[in-house]
């Protein structure tokens, strides 16, 4: 039995198996320029974030109606729950959608469909956040938010995702405001490929409560100080680090630097299907390339309860404590 989890930074696109693709392009008359699986999984060798974001987006064009989505979501759901996810946080990309002419309405009614039945068909609690792209517009962000009202319901909070650099978070002080307006938590990935000065500016300027990534911290030991002080979760992806060449290989990594640093790290597949593995498969590749012994695995699996939004009532609290205790009776063998 793998180790119990949360999963807080995954984009359900990120999920789309090869073989799921073709089915729903076949499905749906997509046509796709690949011509087969195989093929198409020789693609996966990035370069860097841009040129898997190009790849990403356009094999979307295969996701069309509400049945596509709940497929899609509840395939995650079953391959999570094999790899001892008990919560997940799940990212989508609303506007890489609608730009499609595919509505938020069947995005929110698909997934909507997968995750209200996930405790019951895979022991998984969810949570979904909603994605601005950052290499659009603010008033494009501020229609999505807008676009999204009637299913605020269905949202814990917003992020922020998508080509990073010469998008700094600030551009998005306005949407971040409004969310904030509305009661959604607020988070955005930053540090990944972006400068330091990223990290800092979505605390300061969007009042992140969890930062997507954040490798990038360990360049200013000032800023690491406080995200140590403060307690802010870092959203690390390892595998996808190395795919996306954020860094050389696993083995440099610094996850073991950020936690004896004191960092409230979090370790997470972000994009699956793209990056060679599912969270507990990165779980175990971090623990065999960087030699982390148990307890560190254990803290891991702490911290993303931790870090969590298991937060917001009597209910979520129980059932995070409940995960907790599952996290300290987890043994080893
Ligand atoms: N790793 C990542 N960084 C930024 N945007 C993303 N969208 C999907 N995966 C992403
Ligand atoms: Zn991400």
């Amino acid at each position: 039995m793998p180790l119990p989890k949360a999963e807080l930074h995954l984009h359900i696109e990120g999920t789309l198996e090869p073989e799921l693709a073709f089915s729903l392009a076949a499905r749906n008359g997509v046509a796709l320029p690949y011509a087969d699986t195989e093929e198409l999984r020789k693609a996966y060798l990035f370069d860097d974030l841009q040129s898997f974001l190009d790849l990403y987006y356009g094999l979307m064009a295969v996701l069309r109606t509400e049945e596509d989505f709940e497929e899609l979501a509840d395939a995650y759901l079953a391959r999570a729950a094999q790899q001892g996810v008990r919560h997940a946080e799940i990212f989508f990309d609303p506007q890489a959608h609608m730009v499609r002419g595919v509505g938020i309405g069947t995005v929110m009614e698909g997934l909507g469909r997968a995750l209200e039945r996930s405790e019951e068909r895979h022991g998984i609690s969810t949570r979904l956040i909603m994605c601005f792209l950052r290499d659009q517009s603010a008033e494009s962000a501020l229609e999505t938010l807008e676009a999204a009202r009637p299913y605020l319901h269905r949202i814990i909070g917003v992020g922020l995702d998508s080509a990073e650099v010469g998008h700094p978070p600030a551009k998005f002080r306005e949407v971040y405001e409004a969310a904030a307006a509305l009661g959604l938590r607020r988070v955005a990935h930053a540090g990944e490929e972006g400068p330091p000065a990223y990290i800092t500016e979505a605390l300061d300027v969007l009042g992140v409560e969890r930062v997507d990534h954040g490798l990038r911290c360990m360049e200013d030991p000032e800023l690491v100080e406080r995200l140590v002080r403060e307690r802010v979760p870092l959203t690390l992806c390892p595998l996808s680090n190395v795919r996306l060449r954020a860094i050389d290989v696993l083995e440099e990594h610094p996850l073991t630097r950020m936690m004896d640093a004191g960092l409230l790290c979090t370790v997470n597949s972000d994009d699956p299907a793209y990056f060679g593995g599912y969270v507990d498969d990165t779980f175990h590749a971090v623990r065999e390339a960087l030699g982390l012994g148990q307890e560190r695995l254990r803290e891991l699996a702490r911290n993303s309860f931790e870090a969590s939004f298991l937060d917001g009532s009597a209910q979520d609290e129980a059932l995070r404590a409940r995960y907790l205790a599952e996290v300290a009776d987890y043994s080893f063998d």
